[in-house]
């Protein structure tokens, strides 16, 4: 897991004001680890162009230039010339080493932008537009400088962006980079140093990057255990019964002792999943909403879930129902939801009154959740995406393993059914809902067939892979 900051400027300020670093001891190391990603993944003598703007990410194209100078077949561009005092200074440094700096933009290996970073203000105007689209049209590889120019502070594209193959970040992860719009523009991303080493260069933060390493599979080390050890998951199934089916395959595969379908009439089930009409009293999580529909009469959901202790997983219908969203209130209990953007903005209007659009939400994720997080604190909100936010008492988490493989109906019952059972075999709403989210995401990634192709019985059978990844 890493941390997270809304900016670094003021990271960089404290390695000046504490550890006696200066703006050109971090420009180097910005630099520095640029040229030794193309040092390792580029043989001597590539070509690279590398386009400078006028501040401090300029500068840092600058100082790459000079670094790999001699080296590398370098070109720089300059096509607003040079502003911020630093850049000055590293472009006489440059110019005095001869540098080539070149007039006119031309493919090569690589490609550099270096035209705005974390000061990127204002929507970029029609000259750097045409910049952007005619890097982005080169077949050279593309490297981003912190954050590529055209991504917005908060991530949002201003209007358009440079598409890096990687970017490499300055000093710390930023949220700019994880923001599901800038996604493809952004591409891998890679932290470097500056000077001082990550623990010493970051301050406190309450977002965190989550990573595949954090995953913590449910454990079965004990030997004397029986089905009742770990949990029992019951997972209503509604008028779109497959919904439920696959949440309840879900959760029986990963790990839950017991897993009872809550059905209001008789369906056909796999064999090993058990189905009832009412929550089975030994039940220790559920799970409602997956294709709810209308299907359960007003008694029965205040008997079984308002009325009921249990950790729950909220999801899909559940959030149209406004009795079933009064289960937010419960302050006791774990709850676990997970919207997708559309469902989203219906919870958000059922709890706040005001209307906003699916855009809105996606453009102002981060905002969102942490506005709903002050509303309610105790609840694990996990908000689905290509970077899936996850946010509980003013923590905010941030899974970004997930994979177009899963943008296909039914994706979402698998989560609904990991979650759940975690919650039965007693992990915390939080911890469900991030364990879950890692496992589906490494599951969609292990599924080895043809992206286009996966089902979520594949999604479900890629989870006995995870164990000694
Ligand atoms: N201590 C430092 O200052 C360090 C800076 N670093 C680099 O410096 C970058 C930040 O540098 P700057 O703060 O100079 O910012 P940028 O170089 O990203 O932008 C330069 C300036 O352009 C102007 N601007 C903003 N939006 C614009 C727009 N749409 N059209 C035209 N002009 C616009 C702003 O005045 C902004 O300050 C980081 O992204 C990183 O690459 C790193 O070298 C690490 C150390």
């Amino acid at each position: 897991m890493q941390k997270v900051f809304r900016s670094c400027y003021e990271l960089d300020r404290r390695c000046y004001a504490s550890y006696g670093l200066t703006e050109d001891i971090l420009m180097e190391h910005a630099a520095r680890g640029m040229a030794a990603y193309i040092q390792e993944h580029f043989g001597q003598g590539s070509s690279i162009l590398i386009v400078s703007g006028v501040g401090n990410n300029g500068a840092d194209g600058i100082v790459l230039a000079r670094q790999l100078h001699g080296e590398y077949d370098v070109r720089l561009h300059i096509p607003f010339g040079v502003r911020s005092e630093m850049a000055k200074l590293q472009l006489e440094r440059a110019e005095a080493l001869g540098v080539n700096i070149v007039d006119t933009m031309e493919d090569a290996d690589i490609i550099v932008d270096a035209i705005f970073g974390a000061g990127l203000s204002r929507e970029i105007d029609e000259e750097t537009q045409f910049i952007l689209h005619k890097l982005n049209s080169f077949t050279g590889y593309k490297i981003a400088c912190d954050i590529p120019t055209g991504v917005g502070e908060n991530g949002c594209l201003m209007p358009m962006a440079f598409n890096a193959d990687v970017t490499i970040t300055m000093g710390a992860y930023k949220e700019a980079l994880y923001l599901d719009e800038s996604k493809d523009n952004i591409g891998k991303v890679i932290r470097v140093d500056l000077g001082v080493s990550s623990k010493m260069y970051e301050t406190k933060s309450d977002t965190y990057l989550l990573e595949a390493s954090d995953i913590k599979l449910p454990s079965r080390d004990s030997l004397s255990t029986h089905k009742g050890s770990f949990g029992h998951a019951a997972v209503f199934c509604g008028e779109k019964e497959g919904a439920g089916i696959i949440a309840g395959m879900a959760a029986s595969r990963f790990g839950a002792g017991l897993t009872t379908l809550v059905v209001h009439e008789k369906i056909s089930p796999p064999a090993w999943l058990m189905h009832s009409t009412v929550v089975p009293s030994n039940a220790s999580a559920i799970a409602i909403g997956m294709g709810l529909g209308e299907h359960f009469e007003s008694e029965f959901l205040q008997q079984y879930v308002i009325g009921s202790h249990l950790p729950i997983v909220l999801d899909a219908d559940s959030f149209h129902h406004s009795e079933i969203l009064s289960v937010l209130e419960q302050k006791e209990r774990d709850i676990v939801i997970t919207p997708h953007p559309k469902e989203f903005a219906v919870l958000w209007e059922h709890v706040t009154g005001e209307q906003i659009s699916v855009a809105q939400v996606q453009q102002n994720r981060f905002e969102m959740v942490r506005k709903f997080n002050s509303r309610y604190p105790h609840v694990t909100l996990l908000l689905k995406g290509a970077n899936m936010l996850i946010v509980q008492e003013e923590q905010l988490y941030i899974n970004p393993l997930g994979t177009s493989k899963l943008s296909k109906g039914g994706s979402g019952d698998v989560l609904s059914g990991l979650v759940v059972s975690l919650l039965a075999q007693g992990y915390s709403g939080i911890e469900a809902a991030i364990q879950g989210s890692l496992a589906l995401t490494l599951a969609a990634q292990h599924y080895s067939g043809a992206s286009y192709a996966m089902l979520p019985i594949d999604l479900i059978d890629a989870l006995e892979l995870l164990e000694g990844r």
